[in-house]
C-alpha cells in the first residue's frame, strides 16, 4: 500500500507508561528531568513514525515547565499525537501524568510540543501526509500549531519575524516588527 495523503489525528496517537524507578532520580527522590524529556523524545517520535511511515528525527523541543515534582515510584502516563503535519514536518503534543498508585491520586505533570521531521532512505526530508483533526480538542491543537510554528521558527533563525504573519496578527505586531 502506498503512503496516503491524508490521516486521521487519531491513528497515531501513542500512549507510553513508565515507573519511576531509583536509577530514573535525583538525591530528593524525584524524577530527573533529562529522563522525562527522554521519554518524551520517543513516544512523540513514535506517533510521528506512525503518522509518516518513516524515520523521523527530533527538530526541536518547545519549553517544558516542572511545575511540580514527580516522586519516586509514580507512574508516568504519556499520551501524544500529532497536532498538524506541515511539508515534511510534523508538531507532536504530548500529555504527562504522575500516578501514585496506593494513594489514588493522578495529576498532570508536563505538557510539551515537539517537532520531527520524516526522512527518506538516503536521509532527505520527505513530504508527509496531512493530519485531519476530528475532536474540539484535535481541531484547537490544529488552529494553534501554525502560531507555535511561527514562533519556533523565529527563535530559530529560519524565519524572519515579519514572514511570521500568524503571530503578527494574535500580537497585533504590525507596528513593531521591522519588515
Ligand atoms: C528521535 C531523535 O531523537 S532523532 C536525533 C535528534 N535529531 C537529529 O539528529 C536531527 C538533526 N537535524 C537534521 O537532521 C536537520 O536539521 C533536519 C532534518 C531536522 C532539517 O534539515 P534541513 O536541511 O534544515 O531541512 P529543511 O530546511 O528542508 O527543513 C525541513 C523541515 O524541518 C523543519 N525544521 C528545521 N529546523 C527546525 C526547527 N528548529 N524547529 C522546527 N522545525 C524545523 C523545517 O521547517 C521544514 O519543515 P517543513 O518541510 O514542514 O516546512
Amino acid at each position: 500500500m502506498g503512503i496516503r495523503k491524508h490521516k486521521s489525528v487519531k491513528e497515531s496517537f501513542t500512549t507510553m507508561t513508565e515507573l519511576v524507578l531509583p536509577n530514573d532520580t535525583n538525591t530528593l527522590n524525584n524524577l530527573m528531568g533529562g529522563r522525562l524529556m527522554h521519554w518524551l523524545d520517543i513516544v512523540s517520535a513514535i506517533t510521528a513514525q506512525k503518522h509518516s511511515n518513516r524515520i523521523v528525527v527530533t527538530a526541536s523541543v518547545d519549553n517544558i515547565s516542572f511545575k511540580q515534582g514527580i516522586k519516586l515510584g509514580n507512574v508516568i502516563t504519556m499520551e501524544a499525537q500529532v497536532t498538524r503535519a506541515f511539508n515534511t514536518s510534523m508538531e507532536v503534543h504530548v500529555n504527562v501524568w504522575a500516578e501514585d498508585i496506593p494513594s489514588g491520586t493522578k495529576m498532570k505533570s508536563n505538557e510539551a510540543f515537539l517537532t520531527f521531521v520524516a526522512l527518506d532512505q538516503d536521509g532527505k526530508p520527505v513530504d508527509v501526509p496531512e493530519a485531519i483533526p476530528e475532536t474540539d480538542e484535535e481541531n484547537s491543537l490544529y488552529e494553534g500549531a501554525l502560531r507555535r510554528r511561527q514562533l519556533r521558527l523565529v527563535l530559530a533563525g529560519r524565519m524572519k519575524p515579519h514572514e511570521a504573519k500568524e503571530l503578527k496578527s494574535i500580537f497585533n505586531l504590525e507596528e513593531q516588527l521591522p519588515e
